[in-house]
């Protein structure tokens, strides 16, 4: 657990950059900090290990307050990666992830050895070890970046926005990647950024910082979306909150079966299996391949690849409200395509289906919470 009490930065030149703040991070958990330039997040983050020495207040570090412990004992056990991963230009990859270690005498060939199974568990191969930073591209140095800060095992890592200088596809991999290695490893995390939908993504709790460092609301993603505490909030979290909401919105949604058809089938079996002209293809393994439309296939002629149209998204069945929706949306058949863990069809659902589904949970919160 971290916590922060009634933690003050004031700069020589004046500026107040943190100014009072409460709050607490707890064990194994993500809490991110996130708020427009300038209001005491690269500050906040950087008092824990302190980087930056609070002006007044207490940080805590579980029953330890940091200001009385060695400032390098205290580091040790926290891992930190920053933004452009901060690698050193001119050490190989296996010796930038091998850097903590090497530097605390451990032996050169198990810390190499080491690093390399980290590289591999953040999802670099083996072969990338003797190359150097320039050589890998900015998505890969950060990746390089986190297995780095992981290598001396710290209960603690400390991320000052590590994803926000790759382009959208990578750094949408780069957060699921560290969700999956968070689901393992359970650290204690505090992330800085200052993207909201990074801030909801990711966070186990998101703290929303104003300029002047206040915090303007501490909360999970969800409340956050659905119940911003001022118009600070609410500004800063954005439009299509209460669409973006149904992302942390599960339901049990009852699927309609699916009449399939399979590559290689003629025009009358997708005829019969079609419902408003469209048929779903699936392979041997039950997994959606894309719709056919039976008008596009004369007779005679059979399912191929070409035929499919692929503008569906596919919803996990036991995932949010918001993916079967857009599944239903994008289908072009109107009917979203549910999958079970294994990628292989459940059933299909019309976006009426699931926005009553929607209805009827909102309304029995309603009636709860009015209750
Ligand atoms: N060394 C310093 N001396 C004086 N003022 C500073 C110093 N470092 C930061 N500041 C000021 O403190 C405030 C908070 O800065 P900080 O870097 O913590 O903000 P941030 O929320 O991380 O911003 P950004 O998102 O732009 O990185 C800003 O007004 C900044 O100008």
């Amino acid at each position: 657990m971290i916590k922060f009490e009634s933690v003050v930065k004031k700069y020589p030149d004046g500026t107040v950059a943190v100014n009072g703040l409460d709050l607490v991070a707890p064990s194994g958990k993500i809490t991110v900090f996130v708020g427009p330039s300038g209001c005491g997040k690269t500050t906040s983050l950087r008092m824990i290990n302190r980087m930056i020495e609070p002006t007044s207040g207490t940080i805590w570090l579980d029953d330890q307050d940091t200001g009385k412990v060695d400032a390098s004992t205290l580091r040790r056990g926290i891992g930190y990666v920053i933004q452009h991963a901060g690698l050193f230009p001119h050490r190989t990859i296996v010796d930038n992830v091998a850097t903590v270690p090497l530097l605390l005498g451990r032996d050169k060939k198990k810390a190499r050895s080491q690093a390399i199974e980290l590289m591999e568990r953040v999802g670099l191969p083996a072969s990338f070890a003797k190359r150097y930073p320039a050589q890998l591209s900015g998505g890969q140095q950060q990746r390089v970046g986190v297995a780095r800060a992981l290598a001396a095992d710290p209960p603690v890592m400390l991320m000052d926005e590590p994803f926000s200088a790759v382009d959208p596809v990578v750094r949408a991999e780069l957060q699921d990647e560290f969700l999956r290695l968070q689901s393992e490893l359970g650290k204690t995390i505090i992330f800085v950024t200052h993207d909201i939908d990074e801030a909801v993504k990711l966070g186990d709790q998101v703290a929303v910082l104003k300029v002047g460092g206040t915090l303007a609301q501490l909360a999970s993603p969800a409340t956050l979306l659905t119940d911003p505490v001022d118009d600070f909030v609410a500004g800063f979290v954005g439009r299509d909150r209460g669409y973006r909401a149904l992302g942390f919105e599960s339901g049990q949604l009852d699927p309609d079966t699916e009449q399939t058809v399979k590559l290689g089938d003629d025009a009358a079996a997708v005829g019969r299996a079609a419902r408003d002209g469209w048929s779903l293809a699936v392979d041997d393994a039950r997994r959606p391949l894309g719709w056919v439309r039976a008008a596009a296939l004369a007779e005679g002629k059979q399912v191929t690849p070409e035929l499919l149209h692929r503008g569906g998204t596919l919803a996990p069945v036991s995932g949010s409200l918001r993916g079967a929706l857009d599944a239903a949306l994008s289908s072009p058949a109107g009917r979203g395509v549910l999958i079970d863990d294994n990628g292989a069809l459940v059933g299909t659902v019309t976006a009426s289906e699931v926005v009553q589904r929607i209805e009827s949970q909102l309304a029995g919160r309603r009636n709860g919470s009015d209750g």
